[in-house]
């Protein structure tokens, strides 16, 4: 077993009926931005989000994963990590599928038509929506930590920029000769993940001096982790944190993560550079970034962003 119980992660609660220009809402932009310097993440505890919709989004996935090996391989894609990924090394316990621009109803029905040509308007639907909900989500973050840098102004080319995978997973229960390792440790290469899981708890996340934290898992309960554009973005500000999967329960474990990022070059906004805070990543898109971290697959594991485009 590679761990038991663990502290937890910092939580932010977004169930206010929040409004800009409220001293509310500057808190809960300072908790983020703290959160996001210090852990790269928070639980966002979000009330958009009903036990009866996470009830619902946990069923509709679960046939998906029963369909045959062939059918699932149809979701395929020209980029790395956006298909059908099936279980094997080095993770035999991890199943997912990739849905891009799920929040896009076209984008939905043509997934859904590759899996089930006969329809299936119940999964199209509900994954439609929560892909919609929690874009939402992330963009209420972006919006806040636009602001809390004093940023704002680049906020609406950063969202119109914006692209979504969400990315839906199985990690089965290990067998008894089995390692509990359901993903290995890696940091996100994307700008912004946000993560949701069933009632089987299994994600961690490491802090900067090295502990653990696990993620305890509820309906309205998503991690908002930063990825290594994100760092690079905000000039070393935001920690990109590193985290893994421990299988841990009797039950198999599902879990959504929806990763954002952007078409556009990603450049660090000069009001973050500063005699104190010097410059130090040059512009980069994500595709190249992309390439650089499939080009070596040892480049996943720990933050390297500053090897592809530090100053
Ligand atoms: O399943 C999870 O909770 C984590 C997945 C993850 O870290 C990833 O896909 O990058
Ligand atoms: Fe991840």
């Amino acid at each position: 077993m590679v761990s038991k119980s663990l502290p937890k992660l910092p939580t932010v609660n977004l169930t206010l009926n929040l409004s800009p220009g409220t001293s509310s809402w500057t808190s809960t932009c300072n908790n983020i931005r703290q959160a996001l310097e210090e852990y790269g993440c928070f639980v966002a505890v979000y009330d958009k989000f009903t036990l009866d919709f996470h009830n619902k989004v946990v069923d509709v996935i679960q046939p998906m994963f029963d369909l045959p090996t062939e059918v699932k391989a149809r979701n395929s894609s020209d980029l790395p990590y956006h298909g059908y990924y099936k279980p094997g090394k080095p993770m035999p316990l991890l199943e997912s599928l990739g849905i891009e621009d799920a929040a896009m109803l076209d984008k939905m029905q043509s997934f859904t038509n590759l899996l089930w040509p006969t329809g299936n308007d119940q999964f199209c639907e509900t994954i439609h929506q929560y892909a919609k909900k929690v874009s939402e989500l992330e963009q209420l973050v972006m919006k806040m930590v636009f602001e809390t840098y004093g940023v704002e102004k680049y906020l609406e080319s950063h969202l119109n920029s914006t692209t979504y995978l969400l990315r839906i997973a199985k990690y089965r229960v290990p067998q008894e000769d089995e390692n509990n390792l359901g993903a290995v440790g890696h940091t996100d290469k994307n700008f912004i993940t946000i993560l949701h899981e069933n009632d089987v708890n299994g994600l961690e996340v490491q802090t900067k001096n090295g502990e653990w934290l696990s993620f305890e898992s509820s309906p309205q309960s998503f991690v908002v982790m930063a990825g290594e554009p994100f760092l690079a973005w905000s000039n070393n500000r935001i920690h990109a944190p590193l985290h893994r999967v421990v299988m841990k329960g009797d039950k198999p474990r599902y879990s959504f993560a929806l990763f954002s990022t952007t078409k556009d070059t990603i450049e660090t906004p000069k009001e973050l550079v500063d005699d104190e805070h010097p410059l130090q990543f040059k512009p980069f898109d994500y595709m190249g970034l992309l390439r650089f971290y499939t080009e070596d697959v040892s480049r996943m594991a720990v933050c390297t962003i500053k090897d592809y485009c530090g100053v």
